[in-house]
C-alpha cells in the first residue's frame, strides 16, 4: 500500500499530445508512446469525474439567504447542517462541501480510505483535502477494500451523529463507491469478522455488487436505510457518486438512506448459489431469520433526498472529447460493461479483429463468422447500452487512429491464489486473445483501469497490453496461461518489462467504476 501512496497520481500533468499536427495525422513513433497517450487519456478520463467539480454541479448555496439548493429543491440552513460520508470518493466531495457551506456546517464524520489524506497531501492535491480545523472528524479505515476495526469506530460515530439529529436538521450524506467497507456496522451477533469473511467468500465466488450489497444489507444497522432511519425525524440529503452500472442507489455503497426492498428469501438464494448457505455461522441464521419481521421499511425513507451526482458515463464522455481531439475517431461502447472476465476479454479481443478488419482497405476486412461471433459474443454480455454497430460504422469511415471507450465492472471468479485485480486479469487476458490472430496491418492496445487506482489489493490501478504480450512475456520465460490460471496478473506486470506496462496512478480520489479503452492505429 505505502508503495501506492507515494507512487503519485499525475491528473494534473502535462496537456495531452495532439495526434494532428496541421491536418495529417502523424504517427507515433512506437508502442510505448502510444502506451503513454493511453495511459494519459485514462488520467484525463479519471480528472473528468474528480469529486469538487461534480459537487459543485450538485449543490449551491445562496450566502445572503442560507438557502442550499440541492438540483430543483430548497433547504433552509440555519446552524442545523451536519455531514457524514463514507467512500473512496469522500474526502474531496467533503472537501468541497465544507468549502461551499462554510459556517452553516455544524459538525461531520466521513470514513474514508486509510492513507488516502497522505496520498492526496503528497499529490499536491490541496482541493482534496479538508481546513486544517475543520469541523469534520476523519477516519481512514478498511484498508485493501476490506471493513475493519478502524472503519467500524468510523460507522459507529456516524451512527451516532445521525441518531442525535432532530426535526429541525438538516444531514447531508456524502456517498461513493467503496462506501460498504466504510460503513461496517453488522448487526450483533453477527461479528465483523463473520461479515468479513462471508462478503469476501461471496466476491471471490464471483457474486456480482447487486448480491453482495442485498446480503451486506441484510446483516447490516445503517445499510439498505439504517442510516436514514437513524437520523429521522431530521431531513437527509444524499449526493451520490455512482460506482455501479445504471446508477442504482440502492445498490451503491449498499444504499445506506434506501430503504431496502428484499427479503430473507432473496438472501438465501444467493447464499445458495454460491453453496455458502450450509456453512453459514449461527449468528447469520439468527440475524436472518429475524430481518423479515424487523426491516428498514419503505416508510423509513419518506424525509430522505437521493441524488447523483456523477457516474461513469461522465467520465468516458469527456475521455471521448479528449481523444477526438488528440485526433482519434472515439466513439463509447457501453458504460455497464459487466460479466465474466473471461467472456468480456474475448469480447474485446474479437472487436479489436473485427474493427482493425473494418479499418483497413477492402479485402482485408473482418470475416462473416468473425462478424457473427462477435455479435453472440455481446448478446452473451446481455450489455443494455452497447452501442457496437455504431462503433463498427465509426471505424469503416475512420481512415485513422480509432478509440474505442467503455467502462463498467466485470467479475472475475477467484481460482487461484495470485495477486490481482479485474483490471489486470482482464488486461492480460485481453492480450492473450490478441495475440491468438495473425498480426495484421493495425497496431492494437487495450488498455484496463480503475478509475479509483487501486485495482483489487494491489498497488496498481490496472495495465495496457499489445497483441505481441505472449510472445514477449514467453522470451521472458513468462507464461501467460499459467499466471491466469492462478489469478496472479499482478505478479505477471511486476515481471513483465520490468512493470512497464503496469498503470500505475496512485488513489486518485475518485471511484465511478472501471474504464476500458481500445485503441487501433492503421499502420498505412
Ligand atoms: N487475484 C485477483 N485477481 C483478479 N481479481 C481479483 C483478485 N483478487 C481480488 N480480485 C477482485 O478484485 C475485486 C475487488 O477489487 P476492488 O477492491 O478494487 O473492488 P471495487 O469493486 O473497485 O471496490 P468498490 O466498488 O467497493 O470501490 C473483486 O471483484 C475481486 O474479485
Ligand atoms: O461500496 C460498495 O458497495 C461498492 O463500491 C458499490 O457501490
Amino acid at each position: 500500500m505505502a508503495a501506492v501512496l507515494h507512487g503519485l497520481p499525475c491528473m494534473a500533468r502535462a496537456p495531452l499530445r495532439p495526434l494532428l499536427t496541421g491536418g495529417p495525422v502523424v504517427r507515433l513513433a512506437s508502442g510505448m508512446a502510444l502506451a503513454e497517450q493511453a495511459q494519459q487519456l485514462f488520467e484525463s478520463t479519471v480528472g473528468a469525474v474528480l469529486p469538487g467539480p461534480m459537487l459543485h454541479r450538485a449543490l449551491s448555496l445562496d450566502p445572503g439567504s442560507g438557502l442550499l439548493k440541492v438540483r430543483d429543491r430548497s433547504f433552509q440552513l440555519r446552524q442545523n447542517l451536519y455531514l457524514v460520508g463514507f467512500g473512496k470518493a469522500v474526502l474531496g466531495m467533503a472537501a468541497a462541501a465544507e468549502e461551499l457551506l462554510g459556517q452553516h456546517l455544524v459538525q461531520g464524520v466521513i470514513s474514508v480510505p486509510k492513507g488516502i489524506r497522505a496520498a492526496m497531501e503528497h499529490a499536491g492535491k490541496q482541493e482534496m483535502l479538508l481546513k486544517p480545523h475543520s469541523r469534520v472528524q476523519v477516519f481512514e479505515g478498511a484498508e485493501d477494500n476490506l471493513p475493519d476495526r478502524d472503519a467500524l469506530r468510523a460507522a459507529l460515530a456516524i451512527r451516532q451523529l445521525a441518531e442525535g439529529l432532530t426535526a429541525d436538521d438538516l444531514l447531508l450524506v456524502l456517498i461513493s463507491g467503496g462506501g460498504s467497507a466504510l460503513l461496517p456496522a453488522p448487526i450483533p451477533p453477527v461479528t465483523l469478522e463473520e461479515k468479513q469473511t462471508l462478503t469476501k467468500l461471496l466476491a471471490a465466488r464471483g457474486a456480482n455488487i447487486q448480491e453482495l450489497n442485498t446480503i451486506r444489507k441484510a446483516l447490516s444497522q445503517l445499510k439498505g436505510g439504517g442510516l436514514a432511519q437513524a437520523a429521522y425525524p431530521a431531513q437527509v440529503v444524499s449526493l451520490i457518486l455512482s460506482d455501479v452500472v445504471g446508477d442504482p442507489v440502492e445498490v451503491i455503497a449498499s444504499g445506506p438512506t434506501v430503504a431496502s426492498v428484499h427479503n430473507v428469501q432473496d438472501c438465501l438464494h444467493i447464499l445458495n448459489r454460491y453453496g455458502l448457505r450450509a456453512a453459514l455461522p449461527r449468528s447469520v441464521k439468527t440475524v436472518l431469520a429475524r430481518a423479515d419481521s424487523d426491516p428498514h421499511g419503505p416508510h423509513t425513507c419518506g424525509h430522505v433526498l437521493n441524488v447523483i451526482i456523477g457516474s461513469n458515463v461522465l467520465a468516458l464522455a469527456e475521455a471521448q472529447r479528449q481523444a477526438e481531439a488528440l485526433g482519434y475517431r472515439a466513439v463509447v461502447l457501453s458504460a455497464a460493461i459487466q460479466g465474466d472476465v473471461k467472456s468480456v476479454a474475448r469480447f474485446y479481443g474479437l472487436l479489436a479483429q473485427v474493427a482493425g478488419a473494418h479499418l483497413t482497405p477492402p479485402g482485408t476486412g473482418a470475416s462473416v463468422e468473425e462478424e457473427e461471433r462477435l455479435q453472440e459474443l455481446a448478446a452473451e454480455l446481455q450489455l443494455p447500452d452497447l452501442q457496437l454497430k455504431e462503433a463498427l460504422e465509426a471505424v469503416v469511415g475512420a481512415r485513422g487512429p480509432v478509440c474505442l471507450l467503455a467502462g463498467g465492472e466485470p467479475t472475475v471468479q477467484l481460482q487461484g491464489s495470485g495477486k490481482g485485480g479485474r483490471n489486470q486479469e482482464l488486461a492480460l487476458r485481453v492480450g492473450a486473445e490478441l495475440g491468438r490472430w495473425p498480426p495484421g496491418p493495425v497496431d492494437v492496445l487495450f488498455l484496463s483501469g480503475g478509475t479509483d487506482g487501486q485495482d483489487g489489493p494491489t498497488e496498481a490501478a490496472g495495465a495496457w497490453v499489445m497483441p505481441e504480450l505472449a510472445s514477449q512475456a514467453a522470451a521472458e520465460g513468462l507464461d501467460v496461461a499459467s499466471f491466469l490460471s492462478r489469478n496472479d496478473s499482478h505478479t505477471f506486470f511486476r515481471c513483465f518489462r520490468g512493470g512497464a506496462h503496469l498503470l500505475s496512478t496512485g488513489l486518485t480520489g475518485t471511484n465511478v467504476m472501471d474504464a476500458h479503452l481500445l485503441f487501433l492505429w492503421p499502420r498505412c
